[in-house]
């Protein structure tokens, strides 16, 4: 395998629907009219909780499923009206990599690397060429001559991902690709992807339960629920001011800011009589994130500010902060008005008596 860059190809869904017929006649829709762009050469995460239509969305890629509704388009091609050999080009074109690996257990690494190119007749001295360069790509020259049950997890997806490379394909699907490792190896195996889609080019398309892995690595990002596509959007956009409540409810993980047990017992959705507190989380991003704005909140206006919990990360190369404080309901307005004018978000999330 060369280090040229290859062009990545683009995936567009277009109104896409998939229904399955269970044996007792009853219709699931898995997929509900979903449209989403990927771009070329870009990593997109479609993250969503179990059951919510992500392997279906994944598998229509490369043909394993055929839409019921719509279409998809991998660089222009239109993968549910292929057949045949037209099918088997688009295949060749898209890899997949999965959560349990999929390794033959009887073949060694080069062995199950070589695979797909034996299948695709391709001579043997330029399969041994090519399984040598890739198993170098992923780091795994001691281990080339192992089989499957002599390696570490992390070890059989690098495995599964230079399999999936082989045929030097335009796009890359990743099914969950590191839901079985340990956070220590789900970095690395993240920052090998980062390192393939940096060189070569080629798209990545992943699927996962984990905003985590998508903070990571993708630069964009959709959530999907009950088979819909309810947000989407560049990573960094969408977790500095998510609009959908399910992809607040995977941020509220991920930020690592939730509220202090004794605040959060004590919230209420509604302003109770009497004096209180309004609860409200400012997300600071791009170059705000690092502004002194709670400390002139309180010069400017004599609003005196509780900092309840708080973190700023990193997405990408850009500083993101997520405060949670609170302050007198009386001039939550004012405050809030403040804090926006000054390019931060604001949200309420309740109030306490
Ligand atoms: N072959 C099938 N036949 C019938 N129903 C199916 C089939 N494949 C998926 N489904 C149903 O479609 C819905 C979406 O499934 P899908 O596997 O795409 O979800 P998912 O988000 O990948 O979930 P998980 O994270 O648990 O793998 C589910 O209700 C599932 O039961």
């Amino acid at each position: 395998m060369s280090d040229q860059k290859i062009q990545g190809a683009s995936i567009v869904f277009q109104a896409v629907g998939k229904a399955f017929v269970e044996p007792g006649g009853g219709v699931v829709s898995a997929v509900d009219d979903a449209s989403l762009t990927v771009e070329a050469g870009a990593i997109t995460g479609i993250i969503g909780r179990s059951g919510a239509g992500k392997s279906t969305m994944l598998r229509m890629v490369n043909g394993l499923e055929r839409p019921t509704t719509g279409k998809i388009l991998v660089g222009g091609q239109d993968v549910g009206a292929a057949h045949g050999a037209a099918l088997r080009a688009i295949r060749r074109d898209v890899g997949m990599i999965f959560q349990h690996f999929n390794l033959l257990a009887s073949r060694t690494v080069a062995g199950n690397i070589a695979l797909p190119l034996e299948v695709a007749g391709v001579p043997s001295a330029t399969i041994k060429a090519r399984v040598a360069d890739l198993v170098h790509r992923v780091g795994l020259d001691a281990q080339s001559d192992r089989y499957p049950a002599e390696l570490s997890g992390g070890q059989k997806q690098r495995v599964g991902i230079a399999r999936a490379l082989a045929t030097e394909p335009k796009v890359l699907l990743s099914d969950e690709a590191t839901s079985a490792l340990d956070p220590e190896t789900t970095q690395t195996v993240l920052e090998l992807l980062k390192d393939i889609n940096r060189d070569l080019g080629l798209t990545i398309l992943l699927i996962t339960h984990e905003m985590a892995v998508v903070r990571d690595i993708a630069s964009h990002m959709a959530v999907i629920e009950g088979g819909k596509i309810v947000e989407a959007g560049k990573t960094y956009d969408v977790f500095a001011a998510p609009k959908h409540p399910t992809t607040r409810s995977f941020l509220s993980g991920v930020t690592g800011v939730t509220l202090p047990a004794f605040i959060a017992g004590r919230m209420q959705d509604t302003r109770p009589q009497g004096a209180s507190e309004e609860v409200v989380r400012v997300t600071f991003a791009g170059k705000h994130a690092t502004d002194p704005m709670l400390a002139l909140l309180t010069r400017d206006l004599g609003i005196a500010v509780n900092i309840l919990a708080g973190a700023i990360e990193e997405i990408g190369t850009e500083p993101f902060g997520n405060l949670l404080i609170s302050f007198d309901a009386d001039k939550g307005e004012q405050a809030r008005a403040y804090l926006e004018r000054h390019g931060l978000l604001t949200e309420v999330l309740g109030y306490v008596g």
